[in-house]
């Protein structure tokens, strides 16, 4: 199918070309155009411009309008807020608009609240760090944990005591969550390639979440089809891309660890292992597809600054790797409200915890914020 501008005249030269899709016309340069479809040079660039600018989704920017802020589409430094501030000041701000953000982590690390507390704060205006939108949950392992949103959602007002209560109340949270299950490696690829797209373009919905993204293609591969896997790992990396930065739309995927089995190796540590003991799962092939990437770490102990009193087990969020971020970490914990980080020295940590922590290095790690 041709572009919008395409004449009837040229039309009929590029069929009798064989030249029949928009792709070939942009893939063929303007000498071998010229010789198959026999039109003149200057009709050849008009083709060519023709073709490029109804394809061409939105007018170029340059470096010089992002620099000065005239480029409200792409809100610039705006990110996702994790809705509390020690976790976004850890992030700088919260969950970057474009690229893919990785969690990774232990079973029970809190991975899943993170996703969750994200799909509630992307519903908030712009002014309190959300994105005005709705989000879509994948799920390709576990059912979705709709017990717990709605948990979530009745806590929102303890979580964020800041924010303005009749704006809490005015969310019509579990509207704006769309939940997707995708079974296999195909069912996964159609939701993000044609469900997905629907949903962002429309406007519905501006976080992705993949929960989790290893579960798939750890089951389906043996482990002599590596380079398999890989094809489609990278496909699918692709394809969450391209959603990101054309809708600018943060992804979310959550990934589970593998244990290190041969002893510590220099060379894992920048891409993820905590204390020499797991790395995130799906090896180089996808962490090369990754933007930021976070791991969660579940500490022995416990810690209380729920709102009604109530303990957690702590946390460790860090930065393993992100090109706007150092590595830093700070500690963290799941109440029944949800996620928050716990200020540099948290004064609630009971004092056997603070002992701990503290002989084993966990405290003083807000190194980098
Ligand atoms: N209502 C709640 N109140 C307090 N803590 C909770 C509540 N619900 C969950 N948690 C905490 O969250 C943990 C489970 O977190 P989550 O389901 O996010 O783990 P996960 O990292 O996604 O694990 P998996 O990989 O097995 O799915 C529980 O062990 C508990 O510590």
């Amino acid at each position: 199918m041709y572009a919008v501008g395409v004449s009837a005249h040229y039309s009929f030269m590029l069929i009798l070309a064989n030249v029949k899709s928009a792709r070939k016309i942009l893939s063929l340069s303007g000498p071998d155009l010229q010789r198959l479809t026999h039109l003149s040079k200057s009709d050849v660039q008009h083709l060519h411009t023709a073709v490029a600018i109804s394809y061409r989704r939105h007018s170029p920017v340059t470096a010089l309008q992002v620099h000065r802020g005239e480029c409200p589409s792409l809100e610039p430094g705006h990110k996702l807020s994790l809705a509390c501030p020690v976790l976004d000041a850890l992030l700088r701000g919260g969950v970057p608009l474009s690229g893919i953000t990785e969690l990774a982590g232990e079973s029970s690390a809190g991975k899943t609240q993170f996703g969750l507390q994200l799909c509630l704060s992307v519903q908030y205006p712009l002014a309190y760090g959300g994105l005005n939108s709705g989000a879509v949950y994948i799920c390709t392992e576990d059912s979705f944990p709709i017990k717990r949103l709605r948990q979530l959602i009745t806590q929102q007002a303890r979580l964020r005591p800041e924010l303005p209560q009749a704006l809490i109340r005015s969310i019509r949270f579990s509207d704006n969550i769309y939940i997707e299950h995708a079974a296999d490696l195909g069912a996964l690829q159609a939701c993000v390639s044609q469900r997905v797209p629907i949903l962002l373009s429309r406007g519905l919905v501006r976080l992705v979440v993949v929960d989790s993204v290893a579960a798939l293609f750890r089951s389906e591969f043996q482990a002599d089809e590596g380079i398999e896997r890989a094809r489609h790992m990278l496909a699918f990396a692709a394809t969450l891309h391209r959603l990101s930065h054309n809708y600018s739309t943060p992804v979310l995927c959550i990934n589970q660890v593998t244990e290190v089995m041969d002893g510590p190796d220099p060379a894992h540590c920048n891409f993820g292992l905590v204390d020499n003991k797991v790395l995130p799962a799906l090896g180089m092939a996808w962490a090369n597809q990754v933007m930021v990437r976070l791991m969660l770490l579940r500490l022995p102990g416990c810690v209380g600054t729920g709102e009604q009193g109530g303990t957690s087990a702590p946390r460790r969020l860090e930065v393993v790797f992100a090109p706007h971020l150092p590595r830093a970490s700070c500690l963290c914990g799941v109440w029944e409200e949800g996620v928050r980080g716990l200020p540099n020295r948290p004064r609630s940590v009971t004092n056997s915890v603070t002992k701990r922590l503290e002989t084993t290095g966990e405290l003083g790690l807000n190194d980098g914020t």
